[in-house]
């Protein structure tokens, strides 16, 4: 039923939902498909009007136009999901309502807000006696209308309400699992939500790469790169992003005619969320560097006047190719899996540390199957991350689960041909390398950190530990012999 008419409202809603854009209103579908009677508001009503007189009519979707008939359309404990663009518009919307509120009644963000906003929001709600719910929601406007990918967090008293509506409206794992599960406390949902989309930004960098190479090592045309990719999306890397990427190349310019890829600007735009992770990395000490290149590597993209103007004065190699492409290609696909691997090897290691940090008891096999459909970086490759968490809950990484030891030590020949071959030709590959250094990093013993342990005691006493001492016990030289022996004190931030 469209409630167009109704002068006073009756508790009738199940769940209402603010902010009408494009997740919002495929999320309000999405639950009234599953059953559910869903109360709607958005800042500017005419959208609600639109909403009411297009895609809802015939639904049990009833529009509230003012916060108090808004909540008046809610049945108790009410659940109110906040689908608003992330920062202030959070706090504004939940100013907006908790005066219509009592306690006991749930506020759900299912927007990309930073997780130390869910945290301040959560305490603060609590004071009142709301429980708060910061909820990642990955899938984009396809999925928010048939299943995405849910990563609640927050009150977890909340849970036994809130958790069946969302389960419903997720998607599914093949075995039937929604791909919805309650995450942690405070801001664990949306922690987690961030770190899918830090590996989101590392991924579609992994293919811009692949793709980099060949079109200018390999000289591919749209075309054959979709046949490429159509391929790998079969295999090991058969994925959302790889299947889009395929069709993408496919798609040609109804104007031009031309490969619509080659006709759209080489500037790449961002949110936050890849910056967050990359922030929340360097914050907590966890080595994330390719999450990071990917974000950097979009910053030098949005660089686009100064690069065409580099491009005409820096000089790098000649590009060409002497060899067998389909090796190249096969390679690539191996360089780009291995790179695949460490990039969700920092993703979950990060998770590891915020875990520690606050306190969160993050389930990572589980964490793999939120994310196996209906999000973003859903992927078959998610399959392989559940088993290796399920055989060892407590894996310090991902590269240490026995099929992702063979996995990389099967790539790493290929890998590195790649890796050689873009610096020789002078393409950039900031994730496939940085990714490949990650790996060589974790597994080398011995690192060149004691020069540099030197260097930090030679020029500010900063002191360091000796291979021949028990671990903790710190040691300072008096290198230049004019040095006095006051020692800086030895913390690590
Ligand atoms: N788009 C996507 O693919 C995905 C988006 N998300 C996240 O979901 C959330 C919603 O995203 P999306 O649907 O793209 O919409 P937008 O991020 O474009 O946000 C638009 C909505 O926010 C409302 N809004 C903006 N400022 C305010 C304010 N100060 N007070 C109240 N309402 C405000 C708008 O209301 P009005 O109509 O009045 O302007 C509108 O309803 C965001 O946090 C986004 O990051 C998550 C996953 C995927
Ligand atoms: O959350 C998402 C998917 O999971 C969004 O698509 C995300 O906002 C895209 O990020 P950006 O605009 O920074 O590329």
């Amino acid at each position: 039923m469209t409630d167009t008419t109704a002068s006073v409202p009756t508790a009738t809603a199940d769940i209402g939902l603010v902010g009408l854009a494009v997740m919002g209103e495929n999320l309000v579908l999405n639950l009234e498909s599953r059953g559910f009677t869903v109360a709607v508001h958005n800042r500017t009503v005419a959208r609600i009007d639109d909403f009411l007189a297009g895609r809802a009519q015939g639904r049990r979707i009833l529009g509230g136009r003012s916060a108090e008939e808004f909540v008046a359309l809610l049945k108790k404990p009410r659940a109110i999901m906040i689908m608003v663009r992330a920062g202030s518009a959070v706090d504004d919307t939940i100013e907006l309502f908790t005066p219509y509120l009592e306690p006991g009644d749930i506020l759900i963000d299912g927007g990309n807000s930073h997780y130390l906003d869910t945290e301040r929001r959560a305490s603060r709600l609590a004071d009142r006696g709301l429980l708060f719910v910061g909820t990642g929601v990955s899938g984009g406007e396809e999925g928010a209308l048939n299943g995405p990918s849910v990563m609640p967090g927050g009150h977890e008293a909340a849970w036994p309400h809130v958790g069946p509506m969302l389960q419903a409206i997720a998607a599914r794992t093949p075995d039937g699992t929604p791909c919805c599960d309650w995450v942690g406390a405070g801001g664990a949902g949306h922690f987690v939500k961030m770190v899918h989309n830090g590996i989101e930004y590392a991924d579609m960098q992994m293919i811009g790469e692949a793709y980099h190479l060949m079109r200018d090592v390999l000289g591919l045309s749209a075309p054959e790169m979709s046949d490429v990719f159509a391929r790998w999306n079969t295999g090991r890397l058969g994925s959302y992003l790889i299947e889009i990427t395929a069709n993408i190349l496919a798609k040609t310019d109804d104007v031009t005619g031309l490969p619509l890829v080659d006709l759209i600007l080489d500037t790449a735009g961002q949110k936050g969320t890849g910056k967050w992770t990359s922030e929340a990395a360097l914050t907590l000490g966890v080595p994330a560097a390719t999450i990071a290149e990917a974000v950097f590597a979009r910053a030098i993209s949005a660089l686009k006047d100064e690069r065409v103007a580099a491009s005409r004065v820096l000089e790098g190699p000649a590009t060409s190719f002497e060899g067998d492409k389909d090796a190249f290609l096969a390679d690539l696909e191996l360089a780009l899996y291995a790179s695949k691997i460490c990039s969700y090897a920092q993703g979950f290691a990060l998770m590891g540390g915020a875990a520690r940090e606050y306190g969160w008891r993050l389930d990572f096999g589980r964490i793999a199957h939120l994310w196996r459909e209906g999000c973003i970086i859903r992927a078959v490759f998610l399959d392989d991350i559940h088993e290796a968490y399920m055989e060892e809950p407590r894996l310090p990484s991902l590269l240490l689960a026995p099929f992702f030891q063979r996995a990389t030590s099967e790539a790493s020949a290929a890998w590195r041909r790649v890796v050689s071959r873009a610096v020789l030709s002078g393409v950039p590959v900031p994730a496939f390398s940085s990714a490949l250094s990650y790996f060589d990093a974790y597994r080398s013993a011995k690192l060149p950190a004691n020069l540099l342990q030197a260097q930090r005691d030679y020029f500010g006493a900063h002191q360091y530990e000796r291979t021949d001492a028990p671990r903790g016990q710190f040691f300072h030289t008096d290198w230049t012999g004019e040095g006095g022996v006051t020692a800086s004190s030895t913390y690590n931030v």
